[in-house]
């Protein structure tokens, strides 16, 4: 039977640069991890395409997911729903490759009660204050939502302790070189100690 693939959870507040560690990440070449794509009932930003940055849905629409239990985990996150669809994540598990979610801190911990053999890594700001100098500089949100998201991102900070392991995100490029470090450090390991356990349970 082929070894399933590793599932790497990338999570962390609004606006620290998961979204754009991930896609330098996938921008690279030698990247073998697979992008599982959410489902959003948020409105499209300028230059969002259906299908690549998110599905987007209607609420109705998310809800009937939530029902039929299509959902690996969801949240409301700032007056939208987002979630991660569960056939795309197992499937692609199955077939012995690695998936990559990048999705908030309440969907993260959901995750992790579900497969707690999956690996939570938690990208970090430098500061608060250069947190919201990136939401800011983003310039995507409003006035309003950017200090929602500000508050929401001081509770997140203080559940990293739930996380395999916490990343800075100082520079992009590091905070990519940092991640893809981990995820070879953990194939190893896992490539170690499966044979010694497979070892141990023939003797038995
Ligand atoms: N290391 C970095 N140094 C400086 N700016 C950065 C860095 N990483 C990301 N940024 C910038 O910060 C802003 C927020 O980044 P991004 O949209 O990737 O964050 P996010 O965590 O995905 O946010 P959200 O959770 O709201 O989707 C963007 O303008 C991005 O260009
Ligand atoms: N729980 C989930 N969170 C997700 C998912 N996909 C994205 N996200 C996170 O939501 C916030 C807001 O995203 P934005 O695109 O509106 O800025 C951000 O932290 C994303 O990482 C998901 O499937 N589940």
């Amino acid at each position: 039977m082929k070894e399933r693939g590793l599932l790497i959870v990338l999570s962390g507040p609004s606006g620290v640069g998961k979204g754009t560690v991930r896609k330098e990440i996938f921008s690279q070449e030698d990247t073998k991890f697979h992008y599982s794509i959410s489902v959003t009932t948020r409105k499209p930003r300028t230059g969002e395409v259906d299908g690549i940055d998110y599905f987007f849905k209607s609420r109705t629409e998310f809800e009937s997911m939530i029902e039929q239990e299509r959902l690996l985990e969801w949240a409301e996150f700032v007056g939208n729903y987002y979630g991660t669809p569960v056939d795309y994540v197992e499937k692609t598990l199955s077939e012995g490759k690695d998936v990559f979610l990048e999705i908030e801190v309440q969907g993260a911990l959901q995750v992790r009660k579900a497969f707690p053999e999956g690996l939570f890594i938690f990208l970090m700001p430098p500061s608060l204050d250069e947190l919201k100098n990136r939401i800011v500089t983003r310039g995507t949100e409003s006035a309003e939502v950017i200090e929602n998201r500000l508050q929401a991102a001081k509770e997140e900070i203080l559940l990293m302790d739930a996380y395999d392991y916490v990343v800075e995100n100082d520079q992009v490029q590091l905070a990519c070189d940092r991640i893809k470090a981990i995820v070879t450090a953990e194939h190893c390991r896992r490539e170690r100690v499966a044979p010694l356990y497979k070892k141990k349970i023939s003797e038995v």
